[in-house]
């Protein structure tokens, strides 16, 4: 059954967040200052641990990479570089194991879930009407709350959906403000005069729409299907305590309305990398996350959060693995002292 059937349901549950635990936080930095290395030496892996384990016990045993994918109306307007009959082709090339995913996915010892949203079925060109009716919208929303694996550790959020850059660029635009010029980039590979039509129609449904909505409407009116699942499972993770790697643009456009109804809720997110997609860093910071990685990837698909995965597993090794100086008997004072 449909978890959210009405958007005041949806908004209470947006609202109403499990905190992090902040004695299990403590608990980690007492543990981290016994262990047999400098204080802080390192560095965000230490950072890493206490944000792991305010959420979560710190041991990582089953990682889940969801992907959610949909189709998008707006790419009737020239945005994309690719048709929409590429969502099908890929999602079944993460079936068959042919993707950059699929590799990326093996490396980390993750399981990969594969959603389709709407049946592939575009969404309404948001340069002319709201991209997803309620409905459509609280079902999406529901489809990505229901979707996270209860029994995983650590979630890893994806997409893929042709044109769903310029529903990112637009909703990110409408939460933070500035036009298209503001937030429009390449995408899956959009040439100079792809970029002028894509700015044009984010700066059509800006006017069409206006911006004085709440965010959750915002999500509906610009986001698309699977920006609407994703927001789903990363509220779905948080009511279940499971910390998050959010992956690139796509991805934290489309849980940003989270952190506008509460400012605390993405806190249980981590951003896997910085994606060379324009706009991701600004986002980025106006959600006040620090990316782990800077590869220069702008694949989406969950790419760039995969391959921080075994960043957030040698963190949690380290913690758990590492003797302190108690147990190799070198006191804080004595350990300076190379002869007495
Ligand atoms: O999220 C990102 O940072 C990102 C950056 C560039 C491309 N993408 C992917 O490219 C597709 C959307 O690109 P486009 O140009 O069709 O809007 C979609 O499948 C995304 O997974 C995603
Ligand atoms: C080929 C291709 C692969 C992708 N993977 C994620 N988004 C994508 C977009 C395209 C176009």
């Amino acid at each position: 059954m449909s978890p959210f059937r009405s958007i005041e349901a949806l908004q209470t549950a947006c609202r109403t967040l499990p905190a992090p635990d902040e004695s299990a936080r403590a608990a980690i930095g007492l543990r981290e200052a016994s262990l047999t290395k400098p204080a802080g030496s390192l560095g965000r892996l230490e950072k890493l641990v206490a944000w792991y384990g305010a959420w979560r016990e710190p041991c990582l045993d089953r990682v889940d990479i969801c992907l959610f994918a949909g189709n998008h109306g707006v790419l009737e307007q020239g945005v994309s570089a690719w048709p929409a009959s590429v969502t099908a082709a890929m999602i079944e090339n993460f079936r068959q194991g042919g993707a950059a995913i699929n590799q990326l996915a093996r490396e980390a010892r993750a399981g990969l879930h594969v959603i389709t949203l709407g049946d592939l079925v575009p969404s309404a060109d948001l340069t002319r009407a709201p991209a997803l009716t309620q409905e459509q919208f609280l079902d999406a929303v529901s489809t990505g709350y229901q979707s996270v694996p209860p029994m995983t550790d650590l979630l890893v959020l994806g997409e893929m959906g042709v044109g769903n850059t310029t529903a990112a660029a637009a909703l990110a635009a409408v939460l933070f403000g500035g036009d298209g010029a503001a937030w429009a980039g390449r995408g899956a590979g959009l040439d100079d005069e792809g970029i002028q039509r894509k700015i044009e129609a984010i700066d059509r449904a800006l006017s069409l729409h206006g911006r004085d909505h709440s965010p959750l409407e915002s999500a509906r009116r610009y986001g698309g299907w699977e920006l609407a699942a994703l927001l789903g499972a990363m509220l779905g993770a948080r009511h279940q305590r499971i910390p998050v790697l959010l992956d690139g643009f796509v991805v934290t456009a489309a849980v940003a309305p989270l952190a506008l109804l509460d400012p605390s809720g993405l806190d249980h997110g981590y951003l896997g990398h910085c994606s060379q997609e324009r706009g991701h860093r600004q986002l980025a910071d106006r959600l006040g996350f620090e990316p782990l990685l800077d590869l220069e990837l702008r694949l989406g698909e969950g790419s760039g959060a995969a391959l921080a995965v075994p960043l957030v597993r040698a963190a949690l090794a380290c913690h758990n693995g590492m003797a302190s100086f108690d147990d190799i008997a070198v006191s804080n004072q004595s350990h300076h002292k190379i002869t007495t």
